[in-house]
């Protein structure tokens, strides 16, 4: 599987310009991190890619050739949970998962649908209807339906929604098994959701991409910018406080700065820290 996304605009009726000047390739195996604070894009560049809506310039292409073209292909081979997912709430679980496979022309699909319900812990679900689930089950239906049929390119909005914190870990588990041998691309704007499962990133501000690389990649880039103190009261003038923690001693702080100042003991920098620094940077006419 490979996507080739070529000088991809979007501007709504109303004319914002949601997306600008993207320009990436995508390729199998992966799971790519797609990163970015609310309305940055994300969303919208997702729906350009599962041909939810068209972009107002630019080209996708799936193997060398525009998805305009291969609408069938793309939707044959693509499992997809998106930001805003309806479930038929009278229906039980496994019911749902029956009807998906319909949709999606897989035949005796009972094994294949035990499986998906195994893989996202729904076993003791199965039999109730979808109303009586709490939102972080519905959330694990939707990836459910969306590993159906296991296609090669699979796409999540935002899918850690919802979820408590050890689904958390399942999921982040589960996603990084799917990937062994497709493209899955994972929307979040919690860092915490990509860290260590993720071999690329792409972070998005604004409608434009402002970083593409591995984690370690942007990790070494806020090498020099990243150090702890203890709290003080005119720190807020010379870095950007991204934690604090209470301890015995007094309230240790953690930022980013450009320039470390002399009040402040430089770490080694965290992932978190590395997206907060890229974002510091991101009004900064010098960039990277
Ligand atoms: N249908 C629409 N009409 C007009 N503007 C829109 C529409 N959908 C999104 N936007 C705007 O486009 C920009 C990008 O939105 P998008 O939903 O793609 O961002 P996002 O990164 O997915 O954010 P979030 O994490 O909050 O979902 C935002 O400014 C948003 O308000």
């Amino acid at each position: 599987m490979e996507i080739m996304i070529s000088d991809l605009e979007m501007t709504y009726s109303n004319g914002k310009k949601a997306l600008q000047d993207i320009n990436l390739v995508l390729e199998s195996p992966n799971l790519i991190g797609l990163l970015g604070p609310n309305g940055a894009g994300k969303t919208t560049l997702i729906k350009l890619l599962t041909m939810s809506l068209i972009q107002t310039k630019g080209e996708v292409f799936l193997r060398g050739k525009s998805i305009v073209e291969q609408e069938k292909i793309l939707k044959s081979q693509l499992g997809y949970l998106p930001q805003v997912f309806g479930l038929y709430e009278d229906l039980t679980v496994y019911q749902f998962l029956e009807y998906m496979s319909v949709l999606k022309g897989i035949k005796k699909p009972r094994s294949e649908i035990l499986e998906k319900i195994n893989m996202t812990n729904l076993k003791t679900k199965s039999k109730k209807k979808i109303r009586t689930l709490s939102g972080g089950q519905k959330q694990r239906v939707g990836i459910a339906q969306a590993l159906l049929g296991n296609p090669s390119l699979m796409i999540f909005d935002e899918p850690t929604v919802g979820l408590d914190p050890e689904e958390r870990i399942n999921f982040r588990n589960l996603f990084s098994k799917i990937a062994e041998n497709k493209l899955v691309i994972l929307s979040t704007h919690i860092v915490e959701d990509i860290q260590a499962v993720c071999n690329q990133l792409i972070v998005m501000d604004e409608g434009k991409i402002i970083f593409t690389g591995t984690p370690e990649e942007l990790i070494y880039l806020a090498q020099g910018h990243v150090g702890i103190f203890y709290e003080h009261s005119k720190a807020e003038q010379h870095c950007e406080i991204t934690s604090r923690v209470n301890t015995a001693n007094g309230v240790i702080c953690r930022g980013v700065a450009e320039i470390l100042p002399e009040f402040m003991s430089e770490v080694e920098p965290t992932l978190e820290d590395a997206y907060m620094y890229l974002m510091s940077r991101k009004d900064r006419s010098d960039g990277f």
